[in-house]
């Protein structure tokens, strides 16, 4: 599915080249459940940003899905995005002022051609699956933390992506709440047959991969499968 081939990613900063990745490979599965692991500033993020097609590579190959995008300019990535990424981010991003259902919803309204009625079946039928059914019509600020973060994975579920990136999607969550959300995530990955890349300071977050890939300083330590 995805295929990240000695990828390296310096950012300028000043006249100063900080090497956030040098020569990365990995290979990650269809239907993989894996996590990326590392202390604060290992690369983690960067990696995400590249597979997400948010960023771009300084060096080397990634392909997703069976095309190559890192070749690709950014309007040609977003596309890619849009058709085959889901986003769950650690602080949320939902709308403020949309109700969750309006939050996932305008993920689908963005892509072409889907009519309103599907739009709302597809809605309802995954704010139901994340286990909101009752909560639609609440904003995020009438959610917990735990209840927010469920709205955004239906959000970067509900286009149904080939790939779910998540970047510390546990990390302002108690750990009652982290375990579940690991857990719905999971679930998820099952029934969908959703391949789902997380990134993770926590160790019970780690536990719970498939694969669990290290990264220290820029390089791939160690790919542990389970
Ligand atoms: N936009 C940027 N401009 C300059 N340097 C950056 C940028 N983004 C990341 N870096 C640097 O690249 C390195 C890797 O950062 P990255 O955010 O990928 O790490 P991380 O493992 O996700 O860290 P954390 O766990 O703290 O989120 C760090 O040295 C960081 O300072």
């Amino acid at each position: 599915m995805i295929d990240v081939s000695s990828v390296s990613k310096n950012y300028i900063v000043g006249a100063q080249e900080v090497r956030a990745l040098k020569k990365v490979s990995l290979k990650v599965e269809t239907g993989e459940f894996l996590a990326l692991a590392g202390p604060s500033g290992s690369g983690k993020t960067t990696l995400l940003n590249l597979i997400g097609c948010i960023d771009s590579v300084t060096e080397g190959i990634i392909s997703l899905d069976g095309e190559t995008i890192s070749g690709l300019d950014q309007n040609k990535r977003n596309l890619v995005r849009q058709r085959k990424i889901g986003f769950i981010f650690q602080s949320y991003n939902l709308i403020p002022v949309l109700t969750a259902r309006e939050n996932v919803a305008l993920a689908l309204q963005l892509v072409k051609g889907i009519g309103e009625k599907e739009i709302a079946e597809r809605t309802s039928k995954i704010l139901a699956e994340v286990g909101l059914s009752g909560m639609e019509d609440r904003k995020p600020s009438q959610l917990s933390g735990g209840q927010q973060q469920r709205v955004s994975i239906a959000r970067a579920l509900v286009k149904e992506p080939p790939v779910i990136l998540a970047d510390e999607p546990t990390a302002n969550l108690d750990s009652k709440t982290g375990r579940e959300i690991l857990a719905l995530m999971r679930e998820l990955n099952e029934q969908h047959d959703t391949t789902f890349i997380f990134s993770t300071h926590d160790p019970m977050v780690m536990e719970q991969a498939r694969v669990l890939v290290k990264l220290h300083d820029g390089e791939i330590t160690g790919i542990e499968k389970r």
